[in-house]
């Protein structure tokens, strides 16, 4: 390494009341800090004094309004999203002194569900690794866990069907999104031989995700699905002749050496992620919403199903079509659209659709993903 030149006596000084700034500044985000949490247990006591049943200390709403706000006041040089997320730990550690919250994912350690997890709530809430979708609902379900973060789409994959089932017998609510750039690793473990490695694991969409870059550099390995890509690094480590494909907090969890950076075929691949509880949530000013919606079996369904939605110009963001499992679920959409459920272009356009369809659910209505 370059060794540095000596500083000058005016250098040194110069370093030293900049520093002499710094702690003072800190000082002062300490002690605002403290107020700040100060006020939110303020706050927890007034939610107590009010409700006569359950206490909702976590508010969605609140938190997406409170760090849109950070980044519109934000003026630099720090970039928008980074104020926000300082402000994400500041919140989360707040709300961790109202109620330290308990957040169901689809595990185990070192997934992007985990990431997800901790983008929307922050590193003060307790996450808990489950080892099925199916899992993280009954574990919200059942209450012992707050909120649930499960994978909902990705963007060259597509849906995850298996998200979408649950919902249709789930009485749970969507509270929140989360969306994730996902950079997918390949990564070996200390005793990999690695000009000898003959399988490869991931789940089935990150292998799905690798395609084009496996079928030029590893033409020959076996592709072995596993239940996730944690699962798939956990594996690696006991193997001389095997890699995984993960994200980087699988790498650094399990302890293992990345071979190749970024494989993933599509350089834009995000994957979203939905945030369940048991709560519906006011607006926060700029929203949307998620419905399951059943038509009857004829022609012109999806078209009748669709056509409110554009007269009262309601934006869809997205429809997915399932096949429904019981007699009046002939066609099952899921649809979500901007908005609040409650505006009132929305309540219109749902109470025309809700005359002609043969079952209609809405599955929540929530902020939009801030980060
Ligand atoms: O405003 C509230 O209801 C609070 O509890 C305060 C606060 C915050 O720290 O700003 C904390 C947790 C909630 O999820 C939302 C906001």
């Amino acid at each position: 390494m370059a060794e540095d030149k000596p500083m000058s006596e005016s250098e040194q000084q110069q370093l030293l009341k900049l520093r002499d700034r710094i702690d003072a500044i800190d000082a002062d985000i300490g002690r605002l800090i403290s107020e700040r949490a100060q006020c939110a247990q303020d706050v927890a006591e007034v939610k107590k004094a009010h409700s006569d049943g359950d206490i909702v200390y976590y508010r969605p709403e609140r938190e997406a309004q409170v760090l849109r706000k950070a980044m519109d006041r934000n003026k630099g040089p720090l970039d928008d999203e980074e104020m926000a997320r300082l402000f994400r730990e500041i919140m989360s550690a707040c709300l961790a002194l109202e109620q330290p919250i308990k957040v169901a994912f689809l595990g185990p350690e070192g997934t992007f569900t985990e990431q997800a997890a901790l983008k929307h709530f922050g590193h003060s809430a307790v996450s808990i690794p489950m080892s099925a979708i199916d899992e993280v609902f009954r574990e919200v379900e059942a209450g012992a866990a707050n909120y649930g973060v499960v994978p909902v789409e990705n963007s060259t994959e597509g849906v995850v069907n298996h998200t979408l089932d649950n919902f249709m017998d789930s009485g749970l609510k969507i509270c929140g999104e989360v969306e994730l750039r996902i950079h997918q690793h390949l990564m070996v473990s200390d005793i990999t031989k690695t000009e000898n490695i003959t399988r490869i694991y991931s789940h089935s969409q990150s292998l799905a995700q690798c395609r084009k870059w496996l079928d030029a550099h590893y033409p020959n390995a076996e592709r072995i699905a596993v239940n996730s890509n944690a699962e798939a690094a956990k594996r690696v480590k006991g193997e001389w002749n095997a890699a995984a494909i993960a994200g980087e907090m699988a790498a650094d969890r399990y302890d293992l050496k990345k071979l190749a950076e970024k494989i993933e075929d599509q350089p834009d691949n995000s994957t979203r992620f939905l945030i369940i509880g048991t709560e519906e949530v006011p607006p926060s000013g700029c929203d949307k919403s998620s419905v399951v919606i059943a038509m009857h079996n004829e022609p012109g369904a999806l078209h009748n199903l669709l056509e409110p939605f554009h007269r009262h110009n309601v934006d869809l963001t997205r429809v997915e079509t399932r096949p429904s499992r019981s007699g009046n679920w002939n066609y099952v959409f899921f649809i979500d659209f901007e908005g609040h459920i409650t505006d009132d272009n929305i309540a219109a356009a749902m109470k025309e659709i809700g005359e002609k369809a043969s079952d209609i659910k809405v599955l929540g209505a929530y902020p939009k993903a801030v980060l």
